[in-house]
């Protein structure tokens, strides 16, 4: 690859001896010697320099690479995924690397794809279209980098970065400034008329802007499908009886190549321009300056290249994209650098199949094909029941993925994977792992449709949606479905919550669903802070695995792991048992906002709870709170407020805080009540705005909070007074219209220090 010399040329007697100043590279790379597309047999002799073995092997990977090219540009369904494919090119440029006589014209790693007959009539590119070499890791990329200083011959030159778009290669000719033709890239030479279909690309100009057009310009660019209605296509597809397409790439392809151009109308095909081919009545001196010109003619160049002057840079930019991967609307698999002087690029031409003036950085790859080998369904901490995949673990983006979350029975369904599929599943670094599509070309007809179940897995209650109109199918049974108190236990000792070491999801499934003993020691979580080691002591369960939340195997027998959770072979408490209940002891004392994160209140996650927390101070308090004085709180709002309503009124919550109480669970912050003192501002509201000279914003909270106010972000009529600093903004003009008490800081210290009575004196509006 990168920076080795290259010998196949004089192999295949190209040469590479570019005129400065010619067009592009492209243009003046010499013509490949013969390029008939059959390959030419070699007797399978051993010779010195060439064994029998090494001919057979380089055939045999060869026709491999042959047939995948072909499922993939022509049939848009390629079985296997791009990183084996490119490992398959690899492992025979490394054979040829060894023996350099099979290194013939007619190698697949010598050719731009190749040429296919298709259904599209063929036409002919005036300049070359070219592949691009790869740099897998900085060893090539250097070396690349090395080779292009020698050949220039000084450092006086700059890299072009930009994106390397996974759609489908374009070439758009225009003629004194109208598009006359588009085709495929094909074998680089011949492609594939797609003018009618290119022409319902709205990003695409059928003229040229401006009055400075060239008599003629090739357009190089990429055509691709966004990645957010990739889902949408397949959706599409499978009600009409098509097969999905595996990724956003094939789906391009797919969508372009079509007979009929109407279809293509229909689909959201965008278009990125990254370079030009053959070119009259025009000059240009830098590749990045032609973009500019480009985009001056309305074409759609992209917005995210760069020009730099050196390595160092070509680095940052390809780790600056390696972080912002995912936030672009296209797939993207690496970074092109190339030459910008287009003069120099002439230097250095191109070889039969990639100039030698860029480079593709490839980024590690996010897809991979794999099996498909069931999809159960979960239950989650409030009962939500989501269908998961279960896949042959696959490494990807670093680390081993063996199920993936499907969402959904509709998402299964728009996504047309049968179980037993191939599937191309994605993981964008931290991001969960998704299934993007089947390979629906490798199915044997033994696949099958998923079905999702109408009851709860765990106990048998049917399924329904919590309310009309939603997907979701939920498992009502909230108090003792021992999934749902399994995951709520498992929540509640967790980091966010109460965090009690050693009480892990083990643990969880053992006290909610024991094999022994019958009747499990919680049948909901009000129990939790009475629990004895006695109760745990006979616990047998499965030793259930978090992820997949089955049972976990012996990696030896394969059987299903069954423990004495809390016990070891005497029948003796385990050392993680006793700490566990001290534990689950110390966590009574916790922080009350942690307490009610652990309650598993729908959407009171731990932030609302600290509002809440802060506001409130006391469970009880909050319970007897209005709907409308839970929603003015900071942080709380309307959703909460109604949820939060919704739980109290359970009889089966109540007992539970019944429970912790009497257990000895804090309810309330310390010294909530009483013993704070006298609370003179008790039961009025007041809002905050701009900026006061002697207190800060928390400060003057706190200082309200003490006395009992209730402080909140937004002015109603309910509001007491509307303290007023500099710069109040919309807050103060809401309270006059409102006439509510403002308070300027003056006034705010008299509410403080002699209450509200003689602060409404002091306030304007004045009252009528
Ligand atoms: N899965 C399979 O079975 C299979 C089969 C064949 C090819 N492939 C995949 O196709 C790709 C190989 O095809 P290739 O020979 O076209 O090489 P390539 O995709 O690695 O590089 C060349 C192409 O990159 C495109 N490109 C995107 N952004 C560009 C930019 N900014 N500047 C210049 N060019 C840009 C151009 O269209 C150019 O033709 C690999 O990713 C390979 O894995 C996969
Ligand atoms: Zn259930």
């Amino acid at each position: 690859m990168a920076g080795e010399e290259r010998t196949e040329s004089e192999l295949s007697g190209q040469r590479s001896g570019a005129e400065p100043g010619q067009g592009s590279g492209e243009r003046s790379a010499a013509e490949p010697g013969k390029d008939s597309g059959e390959r030419v047999e070699l007797p399978a002799q051993d010779t010195p320099e060439l064994p029998a073995k090494a001919r057979e092997r380089h055939a045999d990977l060869a026709e491999q690479i042959e047939e995948h090219r072909f499922r993939y540009y022509v049939k848009d369904q390629p079985v296997i995924s791009d990183s084996e494919f490119d490992r398959l090119l690899r492992s025979l440029e490394e054979l040829e690397e060894r023996h350099p006589a099979l290194r013939t014209p007619d190698s697949p790693t010598q050719k731009v794809a190749g040429q296919y007959e298709t259904d599209l009539a063929k036409v002919e590119h005036r300049e070359r279209m070219l592949s691009l070499d790869n740099a897998f890791d900085e060893e090539e990329l250097t070396a690349w980098a090395e080779r292009v200083e020698r050949e220039v011959g000084s450092s006086d030159f700059h890299f072009l970065c930009e994106l390397k778009v996974d759609g489908l290669a374009v070439n758009l000719t225009y003629e004194k400034g109208r598009l006359t033709r588009a085709a495929t890239r094909g074998d680089g030479r011949v492609g594939e008329e797609i003018t009618p279909n290119i022409r319902t690309i709205a990003d695409i100009p059928d003229r040229l802007l401006g009055d400075r057009v060239p008599d003629l310009v090739e357009i190089r660019g990429e055509v691709y499908f966004p990645m957010d209605q990739f889902q949408q296509l397949n959706e599409r597809r499978v009600a009409a009886g098509e097969q999905p397409y595996a990724n956003p790439r094939n789906s391009a392809s797919g969508s372009l190549r079509q007979k009929d151009p109407k279809v293509t109308a229909t689909l959201p095909l965008h278009m990125v321009v990254h370079g030009i081919g053959a070119r009259d009545g025009f000059g240009i001196d830098c590749l990045s300056h032609a973009y500019e010109l480009l985009r001056e003619w309305g074409l759609p160049t992209s917005r995210h290249y760069e020009v730099v002057d050196s390595l160092e840079g070509v680095r940052r930019f390809i780790a600056h994209y390696g972080e912002n991967r995912h936030s672009m609307e296209h797939e993207i698999d690496g970074v092109v650098v190339k030459l910008d002087e287009i003069p120099l690029q002439g230097r250095l031409g191109s070889t039969a199949r990639a100039p030698r003036w860029a480079i593709a950085w490839k980024y590690p790859p996010e897809e991979v094909n794999t099996k498909l080998i069931d999809i159960t369904v979960g239950v989650g901490r409030t009962g939500r029941v989501t269908p998961y995949a279960q896949v042959e673990p696959v490494q990807v983006a670093g680390s081993e993925v063996e199920f993936a979350t499907l969402h959904n029975q509709d998402v299964v369904k728009a996504k047309g994977v049968l179980i037993g599929d191939t599937v191309v599943l994605r993981k964008a670094g931290d991001v969960i792992p998704e299934i993007l599509g089947p390979v629906a070309e490798l199915r044997d007809g033994t696949e099958r449709e998923f079905v999702m179940p109408a009851e709860c897995p765990e106990c048998g209650t049917g399924l329904r949606p919590m309310k009309e109109g939603d997907i979701d199918l939920r498992c009502p049974n909230a108090r003792s479905c021992p999934a749902q108190l399994r995951e709520r236990l498992f929540y509640l000792a967790g980091r966010k919550s109460l965090d009690i070491e050693h009480f892990g999801y083990v643990a969880a499934a053992a006290l909610t669903r024991p094999l022994e003993p019958a009747e499990p020691p919680l049948r909901d979580e009000g129990d939790l802070f009475s629990l004895t080691i006695e109760q745990l002591l006979p616990i047998r369960a499965y030793v259930l695995d978090p992820d997949s939340k089955l049972p976990k195997r012996d990696p030896k027998t394969g059987e299903e792991k069954i423990a004495t959770v809390f016990a070891n072979q005497e029948g003796e408490p385990r050392k993680n048992a006793v700490a566990m209940l001290r534990n689950i002891e110390a966590a009574k004392s916790r922080p009350l906002a942690r307490i009610l994160t652990g309650l598993s209140i729908r959407h009171v996650g731990p932030v609302a709870a600290e509002a809440l927390a802060r506001e409130f101070r006391s469970i009880q308090r909050i319970q007897e709170a209005s709907e409308e004085e839970l929603a003015a709180t900071d942080g709380v709002g309307a959703i909460i407020a109604a949820s939060l309503k919704q739980w109290f009124a359970e009889e089966w919550h109540q007992e539970i805080l019944r429970k912790w109480e009497a257990a000895g669970v804090r309810m309330a912050e310390e010294g909530a009540d009483e013993d704070r003192g006298p609370r003179p501002l008790e039961g009025i509201t007041v809002v905050v705005t701009g900026t006061l000279v002697n207190y800060t914003r928390d400060g003057a909270k706190e200082a309200l909070q003490s006395l009992g106010a209730k402080v909140t972000g937004s002015v109603s009529k309910k509001t007491g007074f509307v303290v007023v600093g500099d710069n109040p903004g919309s807050k103060y003009d809401k309270a006059m219209q409102l006439k509510v008490s403002v308070l300027d800081e003056e006034g705010f210290g008299i509410l403080l220090e002699q209450g509200p009575d003689a602060a409404r004196e002091a306030a304007v509006p004045e009252e009528a």
